[in-house]
């Protein structure tokens, strides 16, 4: 019989080999994501295997992972146009008041996009999003993750440098180390969802499916991506 207070694997499974820690309460989400979620993310993985990568701030030895690393990126805009966001952040940001149909809303997009770094794009989109919530484009809760998807696929995909480094990390989790950002980071405990982590994990996960062998040539995603501009 087992102790009250004492945890076997079997009750926990075998997250606890990844998260290195036992979860006092079952049903809570640890940033870590399960076994069976990680293979579905990337089934490149080993969960029993796997070490951890947290990054952060740019300035860290992956902090090029991080949304605010100054690498511009190319994304079409709704009248068909290329635009060159000065980072994934000011993308992330100004999506969400793009198409709302109100002055204040459009002038916000047009000062992140002129904003010079991504902590003040970041600044004028939370700030915006706090005071005027009701500017906020209706549906961003939903499409938020395939905007950040987007940006980060041209992102990792018109740097090659960045995505060998993405690709050199195959087999490990990632995680962004946010102690406050619980839904894109990790949270401060392993409270936080992770999702930066999990889309770039998907995305590497993408890149390794691409540079397979093809018709027995091996093409790489950067011969075969037509989808994104180069700079
Ligand atoms: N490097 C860095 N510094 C911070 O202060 C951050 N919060 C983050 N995380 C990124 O912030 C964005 C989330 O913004 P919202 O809270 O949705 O406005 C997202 O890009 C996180 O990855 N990174």
């Amino acid at each position: 019989m087992e102790k009250k207070g004492l945890y076997s694997i079997a009750a926990i499974g075998p997250d606890m080999l990844i998260s290195g820690f036992l979860q006092p309460v079952p049903d809570l989400t640890p940033v870590i994501p399960s076994v069976d979620e990680t293979s579905a993310i990337d089934p490149t993985i080993c969960p029993y295997e796997s070490s951890i990568i947290f990054f952060y701030k740019t300035w860290d030895p992956y902090g090029a992972f991080s949304n605010f690393s100054p690498h511009p990126i190319q994304m079409l805009d709704e009248n068909g146009d290329y635009f060159t966001w000065l980072s994934v952040e000011h993308y992330y940001q100004a999506h969400k008041f793009v198409g709302v149909n109100d002055a204040v809303a459009i002038n916000c997009v047009e000062d992140i996009k002129s904003s010079k770094s991504p902590e003040e794009a970041s600044r004028i989109g939370r700030k915006m999003q706090r005071q005027r919530p009701d500017l906020v484009t209706p549906d961003w809760e939903s499409i938020k993750t395939d905007v950040m998807y987007r940006a980060l696929k041209c992102k990792f995909s018109i740097y090659p440098h960045l995505n060998s480094m993405l690709l050199s990390t195959t087999g490990c989790v990632l995680v962004e180390a946010s102690p406050h950002d619980l839904f894109w980071g990790g949270g401060r405990d392993g409270e936080g969802l992770n999702y930066l982590g999990r889309l770039l994990m998907q995305l590497r996960s993408e890149f390794l499916g691409d540079s397979q062998t093809q018709n027995g040539i091996s093409v790489t995603h950067q011969q075969r991506e037509d989808e994104v501009k180069r700079p």
